[in-house]
């Protein structure tokens, strides 16, 4: 990452941003002076100044100087640069564990909820996942990279569905995950499985994901918000 223009943030500027952070910086303003600054990263007042200047242009922060320091606060864009951070150190840490997917939510062409309810189904659901499913799956559009990276979801632990029939029909077999929602706002949702039927009309750019909620409701979600999928059971 170029360091080079007045705007550029890189790496010592998120430092910054995580320790203003820490200091409260994410509930609302925080009043700082640019001396305590400096001496916390251990560089200059001209540096710690810089910083925070570069912080603003990148409108990651938001400044207002008076008189005894200056008043900051961190702006909705500054939030999702630490949680991208926040998001790869998750990575590095709990890479066994989960495989963290992103998408947005979309609507399919309602057959989730014909399915779920299917009592050949409903009685699986219960005696494996442990809850009766809200009819009906949500879809998530996934992200180029997380379709790539779906294919390691098949080292984790699967909950399996079995297939089975009636007088009229035979219905086939899926796979389950256990998986936590999240929101861009941060809002979580743990008791989650993704369900990927064997038969199905979808691609693997879709997954699909049941709870024994309604996970629009629950999580405020609409059409394409943008959601991460993290599949695996946490540590
Ligand atoms: C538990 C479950 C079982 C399914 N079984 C079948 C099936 O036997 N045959 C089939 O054509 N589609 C099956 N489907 C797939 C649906 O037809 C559909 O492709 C998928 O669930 C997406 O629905 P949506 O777009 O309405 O969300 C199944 C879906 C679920 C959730
Ligand atoms: N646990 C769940 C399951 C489905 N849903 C939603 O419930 C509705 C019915 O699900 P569906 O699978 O039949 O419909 P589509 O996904 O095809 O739109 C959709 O709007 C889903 O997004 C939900 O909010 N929470
Ligand atoms: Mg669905």
């Amino acid at each position: 990452m170029s360091l080079t223009t007045e705007s550029a943030v890189g790496p010592d500027e998120l430092a910054v941003l995580k320790l203003l952070a820490l200091e409260g910086g994410l509930e609302g303003d925080l009043k700082i002076s640019c001396s305590r600054l400096a001496d916390r990263l251990d560089a200059s007042n001209q540096t710690a100044s810089r910083r925070l200047q570069r912080l603003e242009s990148a409108a990651l922060l938001e400044r207002d100087t008076v008189n005894d320091g200056q008043w900051v606060a961190i702006t909705d864009a500054g939030e999702r640069a630490l949680h991208g951070e926040y998001e790869e150190y998750r990575r590095i840490f709990e890479t066994d564990a989960e495989v963290a997917l992103e998408g947005t939510v979309t609507s399919g062409m309602g057959e989730g909820r014909h399915y779920i309810s299917l009592p050949g189904y409903q009685r699986q659901f219960e005696d494996r996942l442990g809850y009766e499913p809200f009819p009906g799956t949500l879809n998530v559009d996934l992200r180029e990279d997380s379709v790539r990276r779906r294919s390691a979801v098949s080292s984790l632990e699967p909950v399996s569905i079995d297939g089975w029939e009636d007088d009229d029909r035979t219905y086939g077999p899926a796979v389950c995950y256990p998986a936590t929602i999240e929101t861009s706002d941060g809002e979580t949702y743990e008791g989650a499985h993704t369900i990927a039927p064997e038969r199905t009309h979808h691609d693997e750019d879709q997954l699909e994901v049941i709870a024994p909620i309604k996970l629009r409701d629950e999580l405020a979600l609409e059409d394409d918000d943008f959601v991460t999928v993290a599949v695996g059971d946490r540590q």
